[in-house]
């Protein structure tokens, strides 16, 4: 049973979920994932802040009893509203009818959409302070570091944040709660691709949201998913801030789609070529294999981006479109791009890709596409070298994290 008393007067009490297979039924959870909830204990009231899905309430129920016994939770603060950590609040309620729920105006509405409730609740507005008794909850709206409702709680007492979704990861705990406790290499990844694909989309708004954060001392962030962050907070705050401007490290990330090899040769001439020029930091996603979320999560970690299909039915190989669909729709910023293609008859992938690209800003028009008419040529081949001399040079002239 996860349930620990990490700082006086705070418990962890979240629930470990490693059956659910896809999160919001996309993103693959080979390592699992946790719904953290915690119970903040004053001298006179008691919050629970943040809830879990509807599978794990009562796991949660089973965690609030260890800690409070037959009492009932004064609070339920929702700093988000996403069912991960809503849907058990109906459930939560016909356990404790008394306990209310604390949201702001963007929050209560949804808990009426989502849910029917409309008694017992507590409107919060961005600075208000609930006084628990020794413990205070103040409120910091953050819209749109996922939802727009998303809020955050600090207990200025403990200098602890609870942060919602930003500095959440995938992966269920693995024994310890906060970093101090557990191999954070196991989460660090999986916070790169949390924020890739959930959060990504956002960046302007986690920068708005760790500006207003910046004054405020730290000694705890404890999000909705992963572990919480004590001795690694430098680190994880630096992750955050660097993805949210867009920025990334040296390195290049070829993504292709081929059916028969063709494009895959291409792929591997310029990631040869990429190495004889120095670029050590090279990923290689084939797309129809590679799952979108890890395959998104590279391209926010590094700055080279190489795209490759064949022609298909006078359009694109779906797997690269769907890709640079998902690329557009979260605004990637600041990347080398070039592309590459293969046709039989008549060449519309590079153009496709070129023009989603462009659509995204993200079109390098100076770097020119490879194409292979059939197997690649010794032409093609030359022109895929040129690419990847092209792209090493820019990469290896800008500064890292640029
Ligand atoms: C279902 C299908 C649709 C295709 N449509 C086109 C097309 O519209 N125009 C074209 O020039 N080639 C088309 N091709 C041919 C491929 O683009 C070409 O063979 C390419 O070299 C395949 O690359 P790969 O070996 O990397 O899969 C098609 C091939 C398949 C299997």
């Amino acid at each position: 049973m996860n349930v620990k008393e990490f700082i006086e007067g705070i418990h962890y009490v979240g629930v470990n979920d490693r059956t659910t297979s896809r999160f919001e039924a996309l993103w693959p959870l080979p390592s699992g994932v946790t719904y953290n909830s915690y119970i903040v204990t004053g001298t006179n009231k008691t919050a629970l802040i943040d809830g879990v899905e509807i599978s794990a309430c009562e796991k949660l129920r089973d965690h609030i009893k260890t800690v409070l016994g037959d009492k009932a939770p004064d609070y339920l603060v929702i700093n988000h509203m996403e069912p991960d950590h809503t849907g058990s609040i109906k459930v939560l309620r016909s356990f404790y009818p008394e306990m209310t729920i604390v949201g702001n105006a963007k929050t209560l509405e949804m808990v009426k959409g989502f849910y029917g409730i409309e008694n017992n609740l507590l409107k919060v507005a961005d600075g208000n302070i609930i006084d628990l008794g020794g413990m205070s909850l103040r409120f910091t709206l953050t819209p749109m570091v996922h939802w727009p409702e998303t809020m955050m709680t600090y207990v200025k007492e403990k200098s602890v944040l609870f942060s919602g979704d930003a500095f959440g990861c995938f992966g269920a705990l693995t024994g310890g709660i906060t970093d101090s406790e557990t191999d954070t290499e196991q989460f660090i990844p999986e916070m790169y691709r949390y924020y890739s694909n959930i959060v990504g989309k956002y960046g302007v708004f986690v920068q708005k949201a760790l500006a207003k954060l910046s004054s405020i001392k730290l000694d705890y962030i404890c999000p909705t998913h992963g572990p919480v962050w004590h001795d690694e907070i430098a680190r994880v705050t630096a992750i955050y801030d660097s993805l949210s401007k867009y920025e990334a490290e040296t390195g290049v990330v070829i993504v292709y789609g081929s059916m028969y090899g063709n494009t895959e040769e291409m792929a591997e001439v310029i990631a040869s070529r990429l190495a004889e020029n120095g670029i050590k930091k090279i990923r290689i996603h084939n797309a129809s294999y590679s799952h979108l979320s890890y395959i998104l999560s590279d391209i926010f970690r590094y700055k080279g981006l190489i795209i490759g299909a064949p022609t298909y039915s006078n359009t694109l190989f779906p797997p690269i479109e769907a890709l640079l669909q998902a690329i557009k729709t979260r605004e990637i910023k600041n990347r080398v791009t070039a592309s590459f293609g293969s046709c039989t008859w008549a060449p519309q992938s590079v153009k496709r890709i070129n023009a989603v690209l462009e659509e995204a800003r993200l079109f390098n028009g100076d770097i020119a596409s490879p194409q292979a008419k059939q197997a690649p040529d010794a032409t093609a081949i030359n022109d895929c070298k040129t690419l990847a001399d092209a792209v090493a040079a820019r990469l290896l002239n800008s500064s890292p994290h640029t």
